[in-house]
């Protein structure tokens, strides 16, 4: 990249850079080597043509795109296996994938849900049965859980699976429209498998939801075979390539063998024999949970590095009346804007690493018939989730407007990037259903703190509090973490108290819960933010790294931590020993954290090492073009493939004719 004739301001930029931006990459890869095979696989597949649009794809009609997305993932599928083979090198698809789909594969749910759920909830018998042929595609799946009329309350699907004995088989339903699978991707035209999430009926009594693998179509031909009827569900705001589908079944029969029953199984008699705990039946949605969070982060600085690259090209107006016009970068409030960007990619990315540990041991502790650390992974998982993604969202949302009208253009990808990323807060988990999951714990958390029980680890601040809520505040970032953990020990202690309130007023626990919901979804949220401070400025300051490096990285992560405590102040004044003149300090410190971080910020983004390719941007780009980019983007119209188009003569032409009259 570096030989690139670059736009003036950019070279100027990277030019002022503290930090070794090589010594970064290299430090979010996980080392040099990393970056270099990661370098050298990129470079491998987007040296493929084929896997190169000649038009871009927004000019292709919804079939045609959709088509062109299955030609170029099974190229990618090709060129990865053969890669993966030579050099025996696991790739980050998610990445490649935004260069090579701009949008989404339709193959993103075989790899992400269907193999997973094989792998976590099939026996050793079933996984050797399905696993080689999921993983070499010779079977294609997706995860079909969601229903038209059922997302959130899985208990409350209504796709039936009735075992018949006889002929050892279980028999697919949907009686109702609101049956009917709804939303998996790859199902409209792309599968031929499903992990089919099911309520298990056996001599009409309910045994709850279950996955079953079910092939829904003929492996030659890819009819729908017989008893199923299976769509694509039309466009949407985004994962237009996704390729979404609806299913429903009619008397549809499968074998026995075809519910995964590594956590409960059917016995060929029709006993059921219940698993160490039914919540594992969910375990493919924790992973995935956890996946997003670092999705996230991923997300996040795709934006990030178009809206700052943009912002140190892009002069309007002046700061000082006879001076030049300024780079839109240099104006506190666009820093303001972006600089929480950098930061937040950074805090997910951290704590996607911790939570992605926790996972792993929780998953060991499985495998051993432990499961005492479940509930707090699920909590945490949850609230992560749901806050990463707003958070995420929020984010993507402010660089493409702090980019002005060009941000609005499809060509800076912007619109796109928001697209994928604003709907992680709503799959794999609704936000607020997610914040509440994480209450539930919270609340028990609390009474076992009230009983003066030894709590887990991701909560035992709720009992520090509750031994000292009169702590003295602190304007460090150690003080502002633990700033974080009083606020939700407050809100927690809120929240619990409004429940009893309205039990004391007579209502049952249900309805108290509802009526304290709001309360306690921002408990949850409050919980949330004060494990993305603690475990992010944790991760920062136990990082090795150069002087330099470290000091940039500790800037970002206080200008996380000072910006949120901003941001919530009214909270930090109500349930901490936080005073005015402390958040005076605050303001301060974060006007210098933005002056600290302005020299930095473009070799920050440079950092996230995304090339061209991946960011798909006429703004973002390495070399600055961006007005000649947009130019060439824009005569790519295939409204400016011709002089004068049709509709003149056809309505215009009449139209002022007629006007002559
Ligand atoms: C683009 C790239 C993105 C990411 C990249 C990374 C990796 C991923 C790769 C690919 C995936 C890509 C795209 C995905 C596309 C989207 C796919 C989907 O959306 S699939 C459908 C997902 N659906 C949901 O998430 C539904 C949400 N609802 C639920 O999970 C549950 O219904 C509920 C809200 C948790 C409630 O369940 P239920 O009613 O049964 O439970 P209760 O409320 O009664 O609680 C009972 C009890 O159980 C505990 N519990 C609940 N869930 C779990 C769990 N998963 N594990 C452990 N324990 C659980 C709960 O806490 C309660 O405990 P109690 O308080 O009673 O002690
Ligand atoms: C792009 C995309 C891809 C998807 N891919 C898949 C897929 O591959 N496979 C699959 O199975 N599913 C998929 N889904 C479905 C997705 O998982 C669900 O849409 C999601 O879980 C939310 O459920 P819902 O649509 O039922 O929302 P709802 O639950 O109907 O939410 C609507 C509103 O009701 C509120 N609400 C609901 N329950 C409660 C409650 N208990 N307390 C308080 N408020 C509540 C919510 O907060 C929200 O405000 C996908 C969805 C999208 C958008």
């Amino acid at each position: 990249m570096a030989n690139v004739k670059c736009n003036p301001d950019l070279v100027r930029e990277r030019a002022k850079c503290s930090f070794d931006v090589n010594e970064l990459i290299h430090l979010i890869d996980g080392g040099e080597n990393a970056t270099k095979e990661k370098r050298h696989f990129e470079e491998t597949i987007f040296s493929v043509k084929e896997l190169q649009d000649a038009v871009p794809e927004e000019y292709l009609s919804h079939k045609d795109r959709y088509e062109n997305a299955v030609r170029k993932a099974t190229i990618l599928r090709d060129v990865c296996r053969e890669y993966m083979k030579k050099y025996n090198y696991k790739p980050n698809r998610f990445r490649v994938g935004h260069g090579v789909f701009k949008d989404v594969s339709p193959f993103l749910l075989h790899d992400g849900m269907f193999v997973a759920t094989i792998i976590g909830q099939g026996t050793p018998e079933q996984q050797a049965e399905w696993l080689p042929k999921a993983e070499n595609m010779q079977i294609i799946g997706t995860y079909a859980q969601t229903e038209l009329g059922h997302g959130s309350f899985i208990r409350g699907l209504e796709t039936r699976a009735t075992y018949d004995p006889k002929t050892e088989e279980f028999i697919l339903n949907n009686a109702t429209l609101s049956s009917f699978k709804w939303w998996p991707g790859g199902l409209g035209s792309t599968v031929n498998h499903c992990i089919v999430v099911a309520q298990l009926f056996i001599n009409g009594k309910s045994y709850g939801i279950q996955p079953f693998i079910v092939q829904i179509r003929d492996l030659n031909t890819h009819k729908p075979l017989p008893g199923v009827k299976v769509g694509e569900i039309g466009p949407k705001m985004g994962f237009q390539t996704a390729n979404n589908g609806f299913l429903g079944f009619e008397n549809f029969r499968i074998p026995r063998m075809n519910m995964l029953m590594k956590n409960a199984q059917v016995l060929k008699d029709g006993t059921f024999v219940k698993g160490m705990n039914e919540k594992l039946t969910y375990g493919t949605m924790v992973m995935v949970r956890v996946g997003i969070v670092g999705d996230c982060s991923l997300n996040t600085s795709l934006a990030a590095t178009i809206a700052v690259r943009y912002s140190a090209v892009r002069h309007q107006s002046k700061i000082k009346a006879k001076e030049p016009e300024v780079q839109i970068l240099d104006y506190v409030t666009q820093q303001h804007k972006l600089f929480i960007a950098i930061a937040s990619s950074h805090v997910f990315r951290n704590v996607y690493s911790w939570l992605s540990k926790s996972y792993l041991n929780v998953m060991k502790d499985l495998a051993q018939g432990k499961q005492d650390h479940l509930p707090e992974l699920h909590a945490t998982a949850c609230c992560l989730k749901a806050v990463c993604s707003r958070d995420a969202g929020s984010v993507v949302e402010e660089c493409r407007l702090a980019c002005g009208g060009h941000g609005y253009m499809t060509s800076s990808n912007l619109p796109l990037v928001y697209g994928f990323t604003i709907a992680t807060v709503t799959y794999e988990g609704e936000q607020t259903v997610l914040l509440l999951q994480t209450a539930r714990y919270l609340v028990k958390a609390w009474l076992a703190a009230l009983q003066g029980k030894v709590l887990a680890p991701s909560v035992s601040y709720l009992s520090d509090w509750l031994k000292n809520d009169n702590v003295r505040w602190q304007n460090t970032p150690e003080g502002i973490v633990k700033g974080f953990q009083h606020v939700a020990a407050g809100k927690v202690k809120a929240a619990y108290d409004t429940i009893q309130k309205y039990i004391k007023l007579g209502k049952d626990y249900e309805d108290a819960w509802n009526l304290a919901s709001v309360q306690l979804m921002k408990a949850s949220e409050a919980h949330s933010r004060s494990i993305l401070c603690e475990v992010s400025w944790g991760e920062v300051i136990r990082t090795s790294a150069s002087p330099n490096l470290l000091q940039v990285l500790k800037q970002l992560a206080q200008l996380y931590l000072v910006y949120w405590t901003l941001e919530t102040s009214g909270d930090f004044l109500v349930y901490s020993n936080i005073s005015k003149d402390d958040i005076a300090i605050l303001r301060e410190k974060y006007e210098e954290l933005l002056a600290a971080i302005r020299p930095n910020a473009v070799g920050l983004v440079d950092a996230f090492d995304l090339r061209d390719e991946i960011l798909h941007s006429t703004l973002g780009s390495y070399d600055g073009r961006v007005y000649e980019r947009l130019m060439e983007e824009a005569l790519k119209s295939p409204l400016n493939q011709e002089s004068v188009n049709a509709s003149f003569h056809k309505y215009l032409k009449p139209l002022m004719e007629k006007a002559k009259l």
